[in-house]
């Protein structure tokens, strides 16, 4: 069987500059679930035209857009690029001007050009699971997102939070406060070896 070898990282993208390039449908489901994720994200929209759609979004979470055809100067301070224009050749060449730059891109339609893909996020309080289908199946990795909105519980962030405080608490070295952690949430989980 395959198996998914991508490393997730959890991106603080209000520290990091991310251009999105293309103000489409892709665009706008790109720029949607950023910001549903994370409403803070430093994040600008460049396209030749934009969608109503994102417009609205945009003017919501005041994200700048900027009209005007992709030339590689957009690129010029970025970390992160999402292309997702509709024109292949253009988001071949975000993809190379963005390599030369040693960006990070999404091609969003060309999993082979992508350093890195957006998932399926389920966020509870302080609890966030990310989801890759390994650029399988993006409709799976949406039934998985809605399945563990379901099943993972509204008060996880609860546990989360009386586990900070309670780990704040705890004297002795780093080993004895792992076990006394370990030992109160065994219980968590039915089945463990530690
Ligand atoms: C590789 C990847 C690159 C990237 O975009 O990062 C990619 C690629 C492509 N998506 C396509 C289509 C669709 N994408 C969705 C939805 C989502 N797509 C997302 C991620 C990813 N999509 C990355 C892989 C993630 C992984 O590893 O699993 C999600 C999870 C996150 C997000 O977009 O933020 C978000 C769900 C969010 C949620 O609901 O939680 C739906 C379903 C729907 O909208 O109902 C459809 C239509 C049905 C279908 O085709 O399956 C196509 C074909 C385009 C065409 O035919 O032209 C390609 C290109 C290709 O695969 O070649
Ligand atoms: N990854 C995914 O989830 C999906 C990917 N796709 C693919 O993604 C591509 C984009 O699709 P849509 O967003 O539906 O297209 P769209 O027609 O809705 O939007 C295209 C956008 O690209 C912009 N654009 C085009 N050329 C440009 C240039 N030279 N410089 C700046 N902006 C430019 C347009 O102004 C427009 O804002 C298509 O090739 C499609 O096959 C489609 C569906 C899902």
């Amino acid at each position: 069987m395959m198996k998914n070898d991508l490393y997730p990282v959890f991106l603080k993208v209000s520290k990091l500059n991310v251009m999105i390039i293309g103000g489409g449908t892709v665009g706008f489901e790109k720029l949607s679930f950023l910001l549903k994720s994370s409403p803070n994200a430093n994040v600008v929209v460049a396209a030749k035209e934009f969608s109503k759609d994102i417009i609205a979004l945009a003017k919501v979470h005041k994200i700048p857009l900027m009209w005007r055809p992709y030339t590689s100067n957009l690129l010029h301070k970025q970390h992160m690029v999402i292309a997702a224009t509709n024109d292949l050749n253009v988001n071949k060449e975000i993809h190379y001007d963005a390599k030369q730059k040693q960006l990070l891109v999404n091609v969003a339609d060309t999993p082979d050009l992508c350093d890195f893909y957006l998932g399926g996020i389920v966020t509870k309080g302080n609890v966030k699971v990310a989801i890759s289908t390994n650029g399988k199946s993006p409709t799976m990795a949406k039934r998985l997102r809605q399945f563990f909105e379901e099943v993972i519980p509204e008060n996880v962030d609860d546990l989360v939070e009386n586990l900070n405080i309670y780990r704040r608490t705890i004297k002795g070295n780093f080993s004895e406060k792992v076990s006394r952690l370990n030992k109160l949430t065994q219980s968590f989980i039915l089945r463990t070896n530690d």
